[in-house]
């Protein structure tokens, strides 16, 4: 097979890298009878997706290691808190993923190529949301 006449597709190039973070919270907004209205804590994941349609040498979205400042901000600004003392929102996992991409945009983006296309949240094995960056 001759591999040089194997076509080369247009489209986009997307990355992930997950980090996590202790914190507790609780969700005031529920009826005082869920579960959830109570204070606890969660071992969070939290996924960055980034995309690009052209690549930055040697083949790279942006290099895994320039998300460093992410991880920098998660662990000294959220890990082993109480999110309702740190942050200025019902800390829903939707509500998270929204606010922790607001961070990136601000905060990492101008400093790599690639944009930001969404943060997931995970609070559980089983449960997590995720904020679609729009216009980006
Ligand atoms: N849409 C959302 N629903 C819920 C959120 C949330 O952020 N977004 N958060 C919670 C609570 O924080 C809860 O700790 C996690 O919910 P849940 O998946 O119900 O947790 P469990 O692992 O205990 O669920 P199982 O019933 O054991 O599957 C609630 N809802
Ligand atoms: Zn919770």
């Amino acid at each position: 097979m001759n591999t040089s006449a194997v076509p080369v597709p247009s489209g986009t190039f997307t990355i992930g890298k997950t980090f996590t973070f202790e914190a507790g919270h609780r969700l005031p907004g529920l009826p005082p009878e869920h579960k959830c209205s109570r204070q606890h804590g969660h071992s969070y994941e939290v996924e960055v997706i980034v995309t690009a349609s052209a690549l930055e040498a040697p083949g790279f979205v942006t290099d895994f290691g320039a998300l460093a400042p992410f991880k920098r901000y998660l662990d000294t600004e959220l890990d082993h808190r109480n999110l309702h003392e740190v942050l200025p929102l019902e800390p829903t996992s939707e509500r998270l993923a929204q606010y922790l991409a607001g961070w990136f945009i601000e905060n990492l983006q101008p400093t790599i190529p690639g944009r930001l296309a969404a943060v997931r949240v995970r609070e559980t094995s089983r449960s997590w949301a995720r904020f679609d960056v729009e216009g980006q």
